[in-house]
């Protein structure tokens, strides 16, 4: 049986897909007025014309924003990313990165770092928030990828291509596509999908997106899985980077062995501090990835904590991905306190989730055998009072070798392998009661001092 067929398909999950739910996603247009809102809503409120066929207007109540908007392909109902822009935002380093990920299990993921040293990213090719996703064709050409195993056929034609307004809080521009019946397609990693088919039988299943194998589109290879926002109504989200170490052993000894400063790093950090760079690093304007990479871990919370705030996007439209600072378990609270709009019922939600994923974790067979590098949690609610959480993000999580198993909760020594993803989890756990309980003790306070005015 194919693979996809041993998994629930996302009807069998509720995933929307339903004329309704796609009607009801049409139109959801916004305009905020907070200085924070994402780059890309700001410039499609920009360029939605009076000549919008779906009658979008050019402003609309700040409270309806696009939690996913699909227009049929041509509408012109607002100017939605088209293949040029595709072109514009996945320039010849990432498009390198993208190939890279496709290379093939035998192949040492040493070598995949070695050229991934060569590249340079920046801040434009990062995503902050709400993006548009596109549609593909399927080609079905290319040979060479008949070896993969789960191969799925794809129905759509160009006159069905779609466009999907999606949140994505981290990552590449671009490493998304819009996937149909409540799904999408990230960018080929046979790292990845060989992560999700280990997981296929593991306790942690229920805890990760749906996995329906590989697509391949214009020449491009895809991993399909359920998109977590596609059953929420303008959903809350934030990403939460796991683990009190975010690069992988062997990125730090290829930088020791053959240093490559990295000008995008050099930058990065000047921007958030300009005393961050050593004086050689000054000089040289570079900055190697491990050392970048130690240097977010110390300034955010990952080392204090064992795991930090990538990004947030509200209901309201508002995005955040300024975290770079957010250490002290204090701030992250606040943050969490904003997220969650102090909802007790959202927090104890997201709580009992959390709980939950750290039980199956415990039992995990696939969890011992891994260092899990890079992983977030993806937490997600919405007025109705849904809340969830998922682990995403597989790229860089690795096999360990035969014999050798992880505790997740002990300090990282190199050679252990060990990525304090358990100690971060305990500390979310923590943190997360700290909000119920000072939630709960403000409004206890709010409707004491009220009942005494
Ligand atoms: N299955 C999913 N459903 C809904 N949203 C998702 C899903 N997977 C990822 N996202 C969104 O995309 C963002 C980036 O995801 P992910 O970390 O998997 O990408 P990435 O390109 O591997 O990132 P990085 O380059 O940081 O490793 C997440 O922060 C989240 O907002
Ligand atoms: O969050 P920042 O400050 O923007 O820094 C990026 C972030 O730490 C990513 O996790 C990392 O990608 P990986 O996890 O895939 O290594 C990326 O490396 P990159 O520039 O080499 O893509 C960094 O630039």
């Amino acid at each position: 049986m194919p693979k996809e067929c041993k998994r629930k398909t996302s009807k069998d999950l509720g995933l929307s897909g339903s004329e309704t739910s796609e009607s009801q996603r049409v139109e959801r247009r916004t305009a905020g007025k907070s200085p924070r809102i994402c780059d890309e809503l700001l410039e499609k409120t920009a360029q939605i014309g009076a000549s919008s066929k779906i009658g979008a207007p050019a402003v609309m109540d700040e409270r309806r924003v696009p939690q996913v908007t699909i227009t049929p392909e041509g509408s012109g109902s607002s100017r939605e990313m088209q293949q040029g822009d595709w072109d514009d935002v996945v320039d010849v380093k990432l498009r390198r990165k993208l190939s890279n990920s496709s290379i093939s299990s035998t192949e040492s993921s040493i070598a995949r770092s070695e050229s991934e040293d060569d590249l340079l990213s920046d801040n434009e090719t990062k995503s902050k928030g709400i993006i548009t996703l596109e549609h593909l064709v399927e080609t079905g050409e290319n040979k060479s990828w008949g070896k993969l195993k789960a191969f799925v056929h794809w129905p759509l034609s160009a006159a069905h291509k779609r466009k999907l307004s999606w949140v994505q809080l981290a990552g590449h521009k671009g490493n998304f596509k819009a996937g149909d019946e409540g799904t999408i397609l990230k960018k080929f990693s046979e790292n990845e999908m060989q992560c999700f088919e280990k997981l296929t039988d593991d306790t942690l299943l229920p805890f990760v997106p749906g996995y329906y194998g590989v697509v391949k589109k214009e020449g491009e290879s895809f991993l399909r899985m359920t998109d977590l926002l596609a059953n929420f109504d303008l959903p809350n989200v934030m990403d939460c980077k796991m683990g009190a170490r975010t690069y992988l052993e062997e990125e730090l000894v290829r930088a020791r062995e053959r240093p490559k400063p990295r000008e995008d790093l050099y930058n990065k950090m000047v921007e958030v501090d300009s005393d961050g760079p050593t004086p050689q690093e000054h000089s040289q304007r570079g900055i190697t990835k491990p050392r970048y990479m130690q240097w977010r871990e110390t300034m955010s919370s990952t080392n204090t904590l064992g795991f930090r705030i990538e990004g947030t996007k509200k209901s309201d439209g508002t995005c955040r991905t300024d975290f770079k600072k957010t250490r002290s378990k204090q701030a992250v609270i606040q943050v969490f306190k904003d997220f969650t709009g102090g909802d007790i019922n959202i927090t104890k939600s997201y709580l009992s989730r959390l709980m939950a994923i750290q039980q199956a974790l415990k039992t995990s067979e696939f969890f011992k055998r891994h260092e899990v590098i890079g992983s977030s949690l993806l937490f997600i609610h919405d007025h109705t009072g849904k809340a969830e959480v998922w682990i995403i993000d597989f790229g860089k999580t690795t096999a360990i070798p035969e014999g050798m198993m992880l505790k997740h909760d002990i300090p990282w020594q190199e050679g252990n392998r060990e990525d304090g993803y358990l100690w971060g989890l305990e500390n979310l756990i923590q943190t997360l009661e700290s909000v119920s309980t000072e939630g709960t003790s403000e409004k206890t306070c709010y409707s004491v001092s009220k009942e005494n005015s």
